[in-house]
């Protein structure tokens, strides 16, 4: 291991994720559930720098150019505003620190966060930090270790970090980290449309075993549609818009019920289909081309009270994007 003094900072990405389907199967002894999950990297990003310490502290902070800085959550009906943790609750602060577990060092390192994805929004925010600062860390403690590696150590910090690491489009099974990468070519163009407060993801897969519960409906194995995985794979937009899902979209509704009439306002303004994100609340909207994700997001900004942003996809896994010495 090379002394970390002579390293300067570095700095790494990894993007925001949609879940193109998500569908959930029964609530397991460890609380979490088997999914099957067509995931899809957007080009959303967030980044993380590391820079060495002399000490053996891990620090964590927000950079300034932050799009998203605190979480609103709503906690017994009433909106609370809270700072994103900076100390060990961070999953960036938790991903150097069970890499250097993993390493064998005690190395400190300062890690500069910069938020794009939607905090608490059904993106993977948290995750893909995680990530960013897995890819960071790694190339300033000079690991060597392989994304395969990374991700490895990725999943003990949460289902979605394996997948910010290796990007692109992935069928996610068992948690959602068991991955197997998809060929895809071409793209799509989605809008997305972050909320004003945040979801708490065990609150929603809770609140979806409580309504399999009330109406009467046991949960059944979660599998895949394989002709959306061939249209997303071929960027058949059309096709997409028609078979898209996500069983976690109607327990997100429940919460915050405004969803379905942003849902529908998007619809109106000519997406081919809009869709919760994940575990909510971001709604993310299927356009048919670069153009038409420009003017949705023109027109919901302009008639409803929002900020909308055009994306695209299959974007790249995190990834070193500086190194300097
Ligand atoms: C909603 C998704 O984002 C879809 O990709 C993921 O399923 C959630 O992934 P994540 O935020 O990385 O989730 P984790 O941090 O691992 O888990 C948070 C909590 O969500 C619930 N959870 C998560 C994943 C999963 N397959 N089943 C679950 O029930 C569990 O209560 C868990 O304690
Ligand atoms: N680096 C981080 N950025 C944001 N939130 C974090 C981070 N580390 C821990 N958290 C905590 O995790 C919670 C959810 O964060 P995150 O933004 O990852 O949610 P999410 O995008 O809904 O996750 P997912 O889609 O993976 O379920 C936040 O309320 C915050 O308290």
């Amino acid at each position: 291991m090379r002394d970390s003094e002579f390293f300067g900072h570095v700095t790494a990405v990894a993007p925001g994720k949609v879940n193109m389907s998500l569908r959930v199967g029964p609530r397991r002894e460890d609380g979490y559930h088997d999914v099957a999950t067509l995931y899809f990297a957007v080009s959303l990003h967030e980044e993380v720098t590391a820079a060495p310490r002399r000490d053996s502290a891990i620090t964590v902070s927000l950079s300034e150019r932050s799009a998203f800085t605190e979480v609103q959550q709503q906690v017994q009906g009433e909106t609370v505003t809270a700072a994103i943790p900076l100390d060990e609750r961070n999953l960036a602060h938790q991903a150097a620190q069970k890499l250097r577990e993993r390493l064998g060092i005690t190395s400190g390192v300062d890690l500069t966060i910069t938020k794009n994805v939607p905090v608490a929004g059904g993106m993977g925010g948290g995750s893909a930090d995680a990530a960013a600062a897995l890819v960071a860390c790694s190339a300033l403690w000079g690991a060597g270790l392989s994304k395969e590696q990374l991700a490895e150590v990725g999943a003990e910090l949460g289902a979605d970090v394996p997948f910010a690491i290796l990007g692109g489009a992935a069928v996610g099974q068992g948690v959602g980290d068991e991955l197997s990468p998809l060929l895809t070519r071409g793209e799509l163009h989605l809008v997305i449309v972050p909320a004003n407060t945040g979801l708490s993801t065990p609150e929603i897969y809770q609140e979806l075993d409580a309504m399999r519960e009330e109406a009467g409906v046991s949960a059944e194995e979660p599998e895949l549609d394989a002709d959306l995985v061939r249209a997303v794979c071929t960027a058949d937009a059309e096709m997409a818009a028609t078979l898209m899902t996500n069983e976690l979209q109607a327990p997100a509704v429940r919460k915050i019920p405004s969803l379905d009439r942003m849902m529908d306002a998007g619809l109106l303004e000519g997406a081919m289909q809009g869709m919760v994100s994940g575990s909510g609340p971001t709604v993310v909207f299927l356009t048919r081309d670069a153009a038409a994700a420009g003017q949705l997001a023109t027109s919901l900004e302009e008639r409803t009270d929002v900020w909308a942003i055009p994306v695209t996809g299959p974007a790249p896994g995190a990834r070193l994007l500086t190194s300097r010495s």
